[in-house]
C-alpha cells in the first residue's frame, strides 16, 4: 500500500497571532475579500481583531452569524451569503462545528479556507473532513474534503481566555490519537486518505501523548488563570496540530467508535466530544488487554486534568446493562473504526471492556 500524509498548507500559532492574519493571507495569495462565519459569542471576541488585521493588509472583510449546527441547510445558507458578498476566501472561527461548516462552505463555493480556532476543544481545525449533522443535531455523515485548510491560525491568547473545560476536552480528543494510531499501525489499517501511515504521522501521534503527560496539568492551571505559558503553547499544539495530523494520517480505532456509540444515549449529550473520547480511550486499552501500568498512566493523567474515567463521569452512573449492550452493538456497526483494531471485535467484547474500564476508573478514584 502507498504511504500517505496530508496536512494544512500552513499552520501559525502564538499569543496574538490574529494580528498576523492579513499578512498570512497575503503571503499565501489566497484572495482579497474574506468572508468570516462565527457564532454570536465568537464574533464578539474576534470580529474587531479580524477587521483590523485584514485592513492593515488591504484586504476587505465581511461577517455572517453561524447559527450553531453544521448542517447541510446551514452550509448552503452561508455559501449563498458568501457568494453574494463576492468573497474569494472563506474564514471560520470558533469550535469544531463552526470550523467544519466553514470547510464545507469553502468546498461547495470552490474557495480557499482559513481556520481560526478560538478554543482547542477538538482536532477538527487541521483536517480535510467536516462532520455533518441534521438541523436537530443528529450525526448524518462524514464529508471527506479533497484538501486540508489553506491556513490554520491559532491565537493562544484567545484560547487561554476561554473556559478551561474546552482545553481539557481537547486533551481528551488528543489522548486517543496515539493509541488509535498504534492500533492502526499494528493492523495495517488504512488512514483517512486511504494509505499506510508514515513514520512522521506515527511519531507525531506519540509526541502528542507525551506532550499531554508532560504539560497537560500545568497548562490547565495556567488557562484557569487565563495566561499563556510555554506549557499552554505545547498543549494547544498537541490538541490541534499533533492530534489533527496524527488521527488523519494514522487512522482512528476503538476509542472513536465507542464515542460515536455513546452519543446514541441522550444522557451523554451534555458532555463534549473529547470528554467521551477520553472514556473511549480507556475502553480501547481494556479491550486490547494492555498492561495495568499503561492503563494507570492514562488514568492518572485523565484524573489530574479532570477528564472522565467512569460511566458516571459522562452521565451514565445509573445506566442499565441493556442500554450498555446497545452502545456496544453500535460500536461494532459495519464501517465503524473499531474494525481497525488488530483483532476481530464483537459487541460482547466491547460490553466487557466498557464495564472493565468503568471498574478501573472507579477503583482509581477510590470508590
Ligand atoms: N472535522 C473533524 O476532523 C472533527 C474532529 C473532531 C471533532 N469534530 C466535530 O467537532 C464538533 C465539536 O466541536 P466543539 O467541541 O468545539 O463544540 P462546538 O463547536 O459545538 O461548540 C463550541 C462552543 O464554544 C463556544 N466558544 C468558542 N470559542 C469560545 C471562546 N473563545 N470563549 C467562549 N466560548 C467559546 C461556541 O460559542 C460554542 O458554543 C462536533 O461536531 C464534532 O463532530 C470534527
Ligand atoms: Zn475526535
Amino acid at each position: 500500500m502507498l504511504r500517505k500524509l496530508i496536512a494544512p498548507a500552513r499552520y501559525v500559532q502564538g499569543a496574538n497571532a490574529l494580528q498576523a492574519l492579513g499578512e498570512e493571507i497575503k503571503a499565501l495569495k489566497l484572495g482579497t475579500r474574506v468572508f468570516t462565519l462565527a457564532d454570536r459569542r465568537v464574533l464578539e471576541i474576534v470580529q474587531s481583531k479580524i477587521e483590523q488585521a485584514l485592513q492593515a493588509a488591504g484586504i476587505e472583510g465581511s461577517f455572517a452569524e453561524f447559527r450553531g449546527e453544521c448542517s447541510k441547510q446551514e452550509i448552503m445558507r452561508l455559501k449563498e451569503l458568501a457568494e453574494k458578498e463576492g468573497a474569494d476566501v472563506i474564514l471560520g472561527a470558533g469550535g469544531g462545528k463552526a470550523l467544519d461548516t466553514a470547510k464545507a462552505v469553502a468546498y461547495y463555493a470552490h474557495k480557499p479556507v482559513v481556520i481560526v480556532p478560538t478554543i482547542a476543544s477538538t482536532d477538527a481545525p487541521c483536517s480535510a473532513l467536516s462532520v455533518i449533522y441534521t438541523e436537530q443535531g443528529i450525526f448524518e455523515e462524514y464529508l471527506v474534503l479533497p484538501r486540508n485548510p489553506d491556513l490554520v491560525l491559532v491565537d493562544t491568547a484567545i484560547i487561554a481566555r476561554a473556559p478551561v473545560r474546552f482545553l481539557v476536552a481537547g486533551m481528551g480528543d488528543a489522548l486517543a490519537t496515539w493509541f488509535e494510531a498504534r492500533a492502526c499501525a499494528e493492523s495495517r489499517a488504512k488512514n483517512l486518505p486511504g494509505g499506510d501511515s508514515t513514520l512522521a504521522a506515527l511519531n507525531l501521534a506519540q509526541l502528542c501523548y507525551e506532550t499531554l503527560l508532560e504539560d497537560g496539568y500545568q497548562a490547565c492551571l495556567a488557562v484557569e488563570r487565563q495566561v499563556v505559558t510555554p506549557a499552554v503553547e505545547r498543549v494547544v499544539e498537541a490538541n490541534i496540530l499533533l492530534s489533527g495530523l496524527g488521527f488523519e494520517s494514522s487512522g482512528l480505532a476503538a476509542a472513536h467508535a465507542v464515542h460515536n456509540a455513546l452519543t446514541t444515549l441522550e444522557e451523554t449529550h451534555a458532555y463534549y466530544h473529547g470528554e467521551k473520547v477520553a472514556f473511549g480511550t480507556l475502553v480501547q486499552l481494556v479491550l486490547e488487554g494492555r498492561p495495568l501500568g499503561e492503563i494507570e498512566e492514562v488514568l492518572e493523567f485523565a484524573v489530574s486534568v479532570g477528564l472522565p474515567v467512569t460511566l458516571a463521569d459522562i452521565g451514565l452512573g445509573e445506566v442499565s446493562e441493556e442500554k450498555l449492550r446497545k452502545v456496544a452493538e453500535a460500536a461494532v456497526r459495519p464501517g465503524e473504526t473499531i474494525h481497525n483494531e488488530p483483532f476481530p471485535v464483537t459487541a460482547e467484547d466491547v460490553l466487557a471492556a466498557i464495564i472493565g474500564a468503568d471498574a478501573l476508573g472507579k477503583d482509581f478514584k477510590g470508590f
